[in-house]
């Protein structure tokens, strides 16, 4: 397998008549910890759900994604097994997504759900090996005391590191993160952070995060892709995303233009620094 374990080529899409991504085109290496940034409208949310097949580019693009090394969808269209591919890749969503009337442990077991017999996830069966699995993701998060509580009685950042906990259930190398802190206080945002940081470093599954606290960005990345009317605006270390590219990125004005690409660049004003 080659150390480039998420490849965008060419991505546009467009809702309606609105370009949302416009030649979107960056490489992720395997356990990398990337964040991605910029403006609310910006086009994150639907960047990472074309990783995943949940959204398909346009069909007249050249576009195409490829999560290690499989062809998720090309030119608008979605590969054969691209939603078994899909198990490989976890998404944390910011609304957590918990079944809030059953136990945690129960929506833990639901992570396990893709990569089960079809007859054992009709009905729900998990085997005695799957229990264990879960009982050590809660503790990988923290929360194996909470195991027989109800979803629906946690607070925000306990939700959202039992949705990290459903994620490792899929032994997921990729981890997709959309705005897992946006709804959170800073202590539980903290907690969700460094929940993330330690699955990357000790297990060194590749984590994408979109986030909307570029202090966050800064304090758990090496790396950031920020996103500007759709296109990349800025690709490179995070140290370099610095507070005056940050004022153009927010601001409606371009400050960078290309140079040092270390890819293709895939925007007239795509600013790409090598690492
Ligand atoms: N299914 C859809 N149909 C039509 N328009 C959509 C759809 N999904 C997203 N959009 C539009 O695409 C644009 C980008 O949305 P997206 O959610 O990707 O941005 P974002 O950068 O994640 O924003 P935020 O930070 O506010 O979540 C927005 O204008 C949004 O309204």
């Amino acid at each position: 397998m080659s150390l480039t374990t998420i490849a965008v080529e060419h991505l546009s899409k467009t809702f309606g008549h609105s370009p949302v991504l416009q030649d979107v085109g960056f490489e992720i290496r395997a356990g990398e910890r990337v964040a991605l940034v910029g403006p609310s409208g910006s086009g994150k949310s639907t960047l990472l759900r074309h990783l995943v097949g949940l959204t398909k580019a346009n069909r007249h693009s050249d576009s195409r994604v490829t999560v290690m090394d499989r062809c998720i969808q090309r030119r608008g269209r979605l590969a054969r097994g691209s939603r078994a591919q899909r198990c490989r890749t976890g998404y944390i969503f910011q609304q957590f997504n918990l079944v809030g009337r059953l136990s945690v442990m129960t929506n833990v077991l639901i992570g396990r759900l893709g990569c089960m017999p079809r007859w054992r996830a009709l009905i729900g069966r998990f085997t005695p090996e799957e229990h264990e699995m879960a009982l050590r993701s809660l503790k990988r998060v923290g929360l194996e005391e909470l195991a027989h509580q109800r979803a629906n009685t946690l607070s925000g950042g306990q939700m959202q590191r039992v949705a990290i906990a459903r994620v490792l259930m899929q032994d997921a190398d990729i981890i997709l993160a959309d705005e897992p802190i946006a709804s959170l206080d800073p202590r539980s945002a903290r907690e969700v952070m460094d929940t993330l940081q330690r699955i990357n470093e000790e297990d060194g599954r590749t984590i994408v995060v979109s986030l909307h606290q570029v202090d966050y960005a800064r304090d758990y990345c090496q790396r950031a892709i920020a996103l500007k009317h759709g296109q990349v605006y800025f690709d490179g270390p995070i140290d370099q995303l610095t507070d005056i590219r940050l004022a153009y990125l927010y601001a409606n004005a371009e400050l960078d233009k290309p140079h040092e690409s270390r890819f293709p660049a895939s925007a007239p004003t795509a600013l790409r620094v090598a690492g």
